[in-house]
């Protein structure tokens, strides 16, 4: 049957896997969410000549970018307070804010913000952990992005549970049971960090991640503070705990990962866990550096995070992938650590295998969903084009992008978004600072 929805054709197509291809001149065939074919455009116009058509020229078509680490939420509090370690920026500032402000109406409208900055930079699918997570999958989708949702834990209450069992018991309910169809959401596990949940809630979430087979996103090692507390409060390193509570295995996603020593490298990809990097929340906090290309050799499978735009401060996953290849190089001391195409890799494929959605999207191929992104490489700054996959991690940024699909649906076209209403959007995070600000006039 040579019936299709839609035609792309594209001066170059990157599929990511396998590694290192990229086709010229070829388009991709999707039908209703999928796609089903991939080939050179001479022969597709032939295969498909009454199909609806989308020409790229002067483009490269990538996979969606997976967004594997956020706080979507906020976005509302981006540029709050800055240039502060973790500890301080936490306690002192980000969870009083937190306390006071946040509820349902203030995570609608923070991750309204933040999925347009990331559909507007072709980021079709994000990983959060927040409060309300039944608000954000909600967001997410009436606006169609895909998202994985956390079923967050902290042993602290806030306006969404009282206390552990309380925060699991709502997730359970209202993320998981919720959302157990075919759409775009899926779930995980969110434990906010060994420092803030303690042993039994974390060996209760343990048997429930194997049981329902979800992933368990986690921040881990953020900073040497961290784990010398850790070390001082239990008599061990944070990711010796969580392996001693039999949270190391396959479905975690441990987050930071900036204080690493061999061993743990070794144990980390001896029981497949993946470790999502953060680098630029990372750098602007001043926790330290992840050894990626160190742990990408060891066989880790390691996925790009923006973190939230409190600590970023945008949603961009081109800066990232950008600062995670130089970074990497910096911390090797090798030219040839993390190259282009590996960092395109983190930031697609090694992300949704992060969170379990390997099969589903991070790649183009045949089969999968078609979570499409057209960048424009016919811009000044990309001139003139050798190697497609080097601009898209070294000279290109997310202002490139042209055209987002996810799952067959437009969401971006010629650099507007399809069904976000930027003005409301705008708007709601104004009022929220304005409010913010009258209560504490030392925030402005
Ligand atoms: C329980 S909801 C998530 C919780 O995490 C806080 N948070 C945001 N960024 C970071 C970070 O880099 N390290 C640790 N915790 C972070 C956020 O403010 C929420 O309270
Ligand atoms: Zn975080």
């Amino acid at each position: 049957m040579n019936e299709i929805d839609l035609l792309i054709s594209a001066r170059w197509v990157i599929p990511v896997e396998p590694d290192a291809v990229v086709l010229e001149n070829h388009a991709v065939a999707v039908r209703g969410r999928r796609i089903v074919d991939i080939l050179p455009t001479s022969e597709a116009l032939q295969k498909y000549p009454s199909a609806e058509r989308q020409d790229l020229p002067r483009h490269a078509l990538i996979p969606g970018l997976v967004n594997a680490h956020t706080h979507a939420a906020m976005s509302l509090m981006r540029g709050l307070a800055d240039d502060l370690p973790l500890m301080t920026w936490l306690q002192a500032h980000i969870w009083p804010t937190e306390a006071r402000w946040v509820g349902a109406e203030f995570v609608r409208d923070g991750t309204r913000l933040a999925i347009a900055e990331m559909l507007r930079g072709g980021t079709t699918c994000f990983n959060d952990m927040y409060f309300f997570p039944e608000v954000t999958a909600r967001v997410a989708t009436t606006l169609g992005m895909r998202a994985s949702i956390g079923m967050i834990v902290v042993d602290f209450p806030s306006a969404w549970a009282r206390n552990a069992d309380e925060y699991i018991a709502r997730g359970l309910e209202e993320v998981l049971d919720a959302h157990k169809g075919e759409g775009l959401i899926s779930t995980c596990f969110a434990p906010h960090a060994p420092y803030t949940v303690s042993d039994a809630p974390l060996a209760r979430i343990r048997n429930l991640a194997d049981e329902l087979d979800r992933p368990v996103h986690i921040h881990v090692h953020e900073t040497r503070h961290e784990v010398d507390e850790h070390v001082a409060k239990h008599g061990l390193r944070p990711l010796a705990r969580l392996d001693g509570l039999g949270l190391l295995g396959p479905n975690l996603v441990a987050v930071h990962m900036t204080q690493l020593e061999d061993h743990e490298i070794a144990l980390l990809a001896a029981r497949g866990a993946s470790v999502v990097h953060c680098p630029q929340s990372n750098l602007k906090l001043a926790s330290g550096f992840c050894p990626v290309a160190q742990l990408i050799e060891a066989g880790v499978n390691v996925a790009l995070g923006t973190d939230g735009a409190a600590s970023n401060n945008d949603l961009d996953l081109w800066d990232e992938m950008r600062t995670a290849a130089l970074l990497a190089k910096g911390v090797a001391g090798r030219a040839d650590a993390v190259p282009a195409h590996s960092a395109l890799k983190m930031a697609t494929l090694a992300g949704a295998r992060a969170l379990g959605l390997g099969d589903e999207i991070g790649s183009i191929e045949v089969g999968k969903a078609a979570d499409l992104v057209a960048v424009d490489l016919g811009r000044i700054e990309t001139q003139p084009v050798y190697e497609p996959v080097s601009h898209l991690v070294y000279a290109a940024g997310r202002e490139a992008v042209s055209h987002v699909w996810i799952a067959g649906q437009a969401k971006l076209v010629e650099g507007e978004l399809t069904q976000i209403d930027i003005d409301e959007v705008m708007a709601n995070a104004a009022a929220w600072a304005a409010r913010i600000v009258a209560a504490d006039p030392q925030q402005a």
